[in-house]
């Protein structure tokens, strides 16, 4: 069995939790109110700059052209491409996107960022790959599932949404960072296995608690004004 097999197995309790959690069940029935589309795009665009930060960071640790020119692909991706699914939520949400940038991280996307930016920061590329790695694999299964299960038609609500994260194209991204992950665990030694496998569950359980926060409309113990980043 493959290094990234062996993740995906014991991740599969996560995995499963996050397709049945209800945020994503509004997705594929078309129902979530509006104040939960938006605290999601907000929080979502907020991660979306750190994730381009990380895959800045972990440029600087590559080894090969190859594994340059994917994170450099990715970051053209998330910065241009990622922008679809976002402009579906706030269509369905009736506000307009720029209404919803620069706002503070809530506590979840908080705990997300800071756990793959000390990644970034401490880690070797496998140990940044493994944080990272949860946020394509969990939305590429999200994707598929929904297509599977609820193949939708133009008029979904979130038609969009679902066909973006579903199609084919997704697929090559997840399956890269597997394989420069099952390559670099052939030889990194016991101490750092064990830290690759603790930062993607702990991503994976992260990715759940996203999802919980965009539908519970997380906010801070103690809520100021809607604060902006600067
Ligand atoms: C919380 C959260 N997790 C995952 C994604 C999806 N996603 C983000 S970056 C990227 C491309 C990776 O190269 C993908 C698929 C998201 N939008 N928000």
């Amino acid at each position: 069995m493959l290094f990234t097999e062996k993740l995906r197995e014991e991740a599969a309790p996560i995995f499963e939790a996050i397709y049945n959690h209800p945020f994503v069940r509004g997705l594929a029935n078309g129902k979530l109110e509006k104040e939960q589309l938006v605290h999601y795009v907000k929080q979502d665009f907020e991660y979306l700059n750190t994730f381009v930060r990380i895959y800045g960071v972990a440029i600087s640790k590559c080894e090969t052209r190859e594994e340059m020119a994917l994170f450099n692909e990715q970051i053209s991706f998330v910065l241009h491409s990622e922008i679809h699914p976002h402009n579906n939520l706030c269509r369905a949400a009736g506000v307009s996107y720029d209404e919803l940038q620069g706002y503070s991280l809530a506590p979840t996307a908080h705990h997300y960022t800071r756990h793959m930016l000390d990644a970034a920061h401490t880690g070797t590329l496998g140990e940044i790959i493994a944080a990272l790695l949860p946020c394509p694999w969990t939305y590429l299964e999200i994707g598929q599932r929904l297509m599977q299960e609820v193949n939708p038609s133009e008029d979904h609500p979130f038609y969009d949404w679902i066909t973006f994260y579903g199609q084919e194209s997704m697929e090559p991204v997840t399956n890269q960072l597997r394989s420069i992950l099952d390559e670099w665990a052939r030889t990194a030694p016991e101490k750092e296995l064990k830290r690759i496998r603790d930062y993607f569950i702990l991503s994976c359980q992260l990715e759940y608690g996203f999802w919980d926060m965009a539908y519970r409309v997380e906010e801070w113990p103690v809520a100021l004004q809607k604060e902006k980043r600067i």
